[in-house]
């Protein structure tokens, strides 16, 4: 969440984070963000202070409240396409030694990747769970208790970049702690329920996938995505090819074929966290549980979503509705996120494509704390992701169709999303990716099967169309024989003429 650079006490104390980008050429701490090559400079963050949803009824005692204030109030603001804690990185979508190349990274279908793109990705992950991130280390204690006593030290820790990941997520979802004897408080979630679900998890694979190009030194790789929205009980990625088959001995754990039946997941402890007021760290514990569709006694869950959900809910026109939470209706966000069914109404018995998703799983990647330690989560996300992208598209979303005020807490429209650093607001993910974010998906969207009113819809259109056309046929045939009828020739025509010869002849005879 902060870069190793600013959690020295001196540095946590001064409430500046912003780090000098050359840091053994420059010791001159006045050098930072790259401000002596016109990169960025330090200045005061800013802090979405409007009032937020009742949701969250405390003041002051969560260190997520108006974030990331509670830790520091400066940081570097970067010039043009700079960016990053340092201004030493490129915004999305840029790339090169002065940020001036574009790159764009291209999320496809992981059943579609070659043998060898899908090794490369597997691969990739792994070495991501295992190296320590170059740049942020985490906290592992509330803010309250982050200094020792002595106050020369404080409790932060290294960490992985793909325990980072996880981490990141924890850290959003966890309970508000309220003192020692207290139970800790669950009604707060910064990440999930509230219209930043779509834009806080589109931050958080970025985020991955701009440190895993890092880490890679490749510009152009691109996290791939699971196409969930396939119905039935099967999953099609839970083989020893791409995310791990199911263990012959235990149906609960993965294949020892698969490289991830050896990782170890973070955040376990959740009882302790919020008992004790201490935080998940970066220790790592037991393995990952998966045992898709085997939720007996949950058969709502046993099956995904099936490929109409998709199609009906990009259909859903509104983004979000009041009160923006789990129980809004006629809203594209939390119908995609799955409270309401795949036409957008409440239910709230009701899960749905991306909750569905999760909830299929039936293990590590269906509990909140804990579901990115199942890499699985990154392929579910990039597909929902793929759907809010389609979904800014169809509907051209303007960003005055997100909350400013209201949300619950951390879901404003200018809130800064926790616990990212530098600061980044909602608004700034509410964009399209392909021409904002340097990456765009590669799907093939399902068309939406008729419904009942459309399908009689049709018919009776259908029928008056087909009576209409009889209609005028008959009226033509009609017409046709009455103008037949008039050419006709004369009725004197049908007949010799009585010319004046016959007049005469006529006459003569007469007169005889
Ligand atoms: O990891 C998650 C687990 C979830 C369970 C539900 C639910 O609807 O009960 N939703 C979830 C979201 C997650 O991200
Ligand atoms: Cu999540």
């Amino acid at each position: 969440q902060f870069p190793r650079q600013c959690v020295t006490p001196e540095a946590l104390r001064s409430g500046r984070c912003c780090p000098s980008l050359f840091p053994s050429l420059t010791p001159d701490p006045t050098d930072s963000c790259g401000a002596s090559v016109g990169r960025g400079r330090c200045a005061p963050l800013q802090v979405d202070a409007r009032p937020h949803g009742p949701q969250y009824p405390h003041d002051g005692i969560d260190d997520r409240e108006l974030w990331p204030t509670r830790f520091f109030n400066s940081s570097c603001l970067c010039v043009g396409n700079f960016s990053g804690h340092d201004c030493g990185s490129c915004k999305p979508g840029w790339t090169g030694p002065s940020c001036n190349l574009r790159v764009l990274a291209v999320r496809r279908n992981i059943l579609e990747l070659s043998a060898q793109e899908r090794r490369r990705f597997i691969n990739a992950l792994d070495m991501a769970k295992r190296t320590t991130h170059p740049h942020y280390v985490i906290a592992s204690r509330r803010y309250a208790e982050i200094f020792s006593p002595d106050g020369n030290n404080t409790q932060f820790e290294n960490i992985t970049i793909y325990n980072y990941f996880v981490w990141t997520h924890y850290y959003s979802v966890m309970k508000t702690f309220l003192g020692p004897g207290q139970e800790s408080f669950g009604g707060v979630d910064f990440s999930h329920e509230g219209p930043a679900f779509l834009t806080w998890h589109r931050y958080h694979l970025l985020q991955l996938e701009r440190d895993m190009q890092e880490m890679l030194r490749d510009p152009t790789f691109a996290l791939p995505y699971w196409n969930f929205a396939i119905g039935g009980n099967e999953c099609d990625i839970c083989t020893d090819d791409f995310m791990g088959a199911r263990s012959n001995f235990d149906s609960t754990l993965l294949s020892s074929n698969s490289v991830f039946s050896q990782w170890q997941i973070l955040c376990e402890s959740v009882e302790d966290y919020d008992t004790f007021g201490t935080i998940c760290n970066s220790t790592e514990g037991g393995p990952i549980r998966r045992n898709p569709a085997g939720n007996v006694a949950r058969p709502m869950v046993q099956r995904l979503p099936e490929p109409q959900d998709v199609a009906l809910c990009l259909e859903v026109g509104l983004f979000d509705t009041p009160p923006f939470y789990s129980n809004s209706s006629e809203s594209f966000r939390n119908t995609v996120e799955g409270y309401n069914d795949p036409t957008g109404k409440y239910d709230p018995i009701v899960r749905s494509l991306h909750n569905l998703a999760h909830l299929f799983l039936n293990g590590t990647g269906g509990q909140t704390h804990l579901s990115p330690n199942d890499p699985i989560f990154i392929l579910l996300h990039t597909f929902t992701d793929a759907v809010f992208d389609e979904w800014l598209r169809r509907h051209n979303a303007d960003i005055s169709v997100y909350p400013l005020e209201n949300a619950p807490i951390g879901h404003n429209r200018r809130y800064n999303m926790v616990p990212f650093w530098p600061p980044v607001s909602n608004d700034e993910m509410f964009v399209t990716a392909p021409e904002n974010l340097g990456y765009a998906y590669e799907v093939q969207w399902p068309s939406r099967d008729l419904n009942i009113t459309e399908i009689i819809t049709i018919a009776v259109v259908a029928a008056l169309v087909l009576v209409a056309v009889i209609f005028a046929a008959a009226s033509c045939a009609v017409h046709r024989r009455r103008k037949d009828d008039l050419h006709q020739p004369l009725l004197g025509e049908q007949y010799p003429r009585y010319s004046e010869e016959d007049y005469e002849r006529d006459a003569r005879q007469s007169a005889v």
